[in-house]
């Protein structure tokens, strides 16, 4: 097993090395960039207001004495983000972190909401890419491995009733991550996908305002984590160059069950993907029946 897999393992060191976070004035966003800059590298951020990329800033001063760039910019906006990666300068990992969420039946959701998840979460990524890669791939021999980490969900691993435009737009990263991968291995540029559950951020607050109840009764499956926990885990997975990286106990299982075609490099995760499949299908069949009997359920009383 070991000769066979592909790519190899690689260390991605974040010290003294230019990390670019997108959304990174609040929640998830906001905690990777506070932990980077901790861990000594220099950081940018990016997002929409002005206000809270400033309030960012002073709080990540505040708390270590560092300096962190910001940009304010829409990621759908193509030549801003040209603007802000250029003002940047090159970048050695980028973590592209912005996302949008308004959980509805697909019945009640105008597509315009659709085509706003769509357009911030997948559009924007490929945005963030095609602007960051150029430079990224310049001089890659002297400056060492390189990452480009997008933030998905665990509603990117499986789809969730209220979340049809979501986890359309999250699991559009992987096919992007996996055929990427592909594409920037020869210039030793290294492809992470994130996967959290649901997390306690801004972000999440404004999402339970109007979430379906039956959609946080089914993403409860996976309990809740706190955004500096998801960001440590996102950052000694990029560390360690994973292609997926899951931040609890159930996204290891959704990992593995929803392993397919992703490429692994750690020998032991690929042993335990190939042992584990089978009784992992089970397990996801007994979580479906234990969902389909709620949402059931939940229908029923509604009437
Ligand atoms: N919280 C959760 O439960 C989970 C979140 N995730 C994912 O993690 C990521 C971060 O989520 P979370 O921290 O909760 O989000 P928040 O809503 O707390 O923060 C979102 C960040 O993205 C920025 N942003 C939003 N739209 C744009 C845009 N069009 N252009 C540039 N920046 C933008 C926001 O700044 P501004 O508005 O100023 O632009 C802000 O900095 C998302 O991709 C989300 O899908 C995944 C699983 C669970
Ligand atoms: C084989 C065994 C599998 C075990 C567990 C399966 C649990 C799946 C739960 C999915 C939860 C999705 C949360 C999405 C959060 C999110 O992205 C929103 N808050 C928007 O930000």
């Amino acid at each position: 097993l070991h000769h066979i897999l592909r790519p190899r393992p690689v260390r991605i060191p974040i010290k003294n090395r230019h990390v670019f976070v997108t959304g990174g004035s609040s929640g998830i966003g906001l905690a990777l960039a506070h932990q980077a800059a901790s861990d000594g590298a220099r950081v940018s951020i990016l997002a929409r207001s002005v206000d809270k990329l400033q309030e960012a800033k002073q709080a990540i001063r505040l708390a270590t004495g560092i300096d962190v760039g910001v940009f304010s910019a829409d990621v759908r906006d193509y030549d801003a983000v040209a603007r802000a990666v250029e003002e940047a300068g090159p970048i050695d990992v980028l973590i592209v972190n912005q996302g949008v969420f308004v959980p509805r039946e697909l019945e009640q959701q105008e597509l315009d909401e659709v085509r706003f998840m769509l357009d911030v979460n997948l559009m924007g990524t490929f945005n963030m890419i095609k602007a960051a890669l150029p430079a990224m791939k310049l001089r890659r021999k002297d400056r060492g491995p390189a990452s480009i980490a997008l933030m998905s969900s665990q509603a990117g691993q499986v789809g969730i009733y209220g979340y049809t435009a979501y986890s359309a737009s999250k699991f559009g990263l992987r096919g992007l991550a996996e055929a990427l991968q592909q594409e920037v291995i020869a210039d030793d540029i290294h492809v992470s996908l994130i996967f959290p559950p649901d997390t306690d951020t801004p972000g999440l607050a404004e999402e339970n305002k109007i979430k379906p109840q039956i959609t946080s009764i089914i993403a409860a499956s996976s309990g809740a984590m706190k955004a500096d926990e998801v960001a440590k885990k996102a950052l000694s997975g990029i560390k360690s160059g994973s292609f997926i990286i899951s931040c609890n106990l159930e996204g290891l299982l959704l990992a593995i069950v929803t392993a397919g075609f992703a490429p692994q490099r750690s020998l032991l995760m690929a042993f335990v993907e190939v042992v584990a499949a089978g009784i992992t299908r089970f397990a996801a069949l007994c979580f479906q029946w234990n969902w389909y009997d709620s949402i059931g359920k939940w229908h029923a009383q509604k009437k």
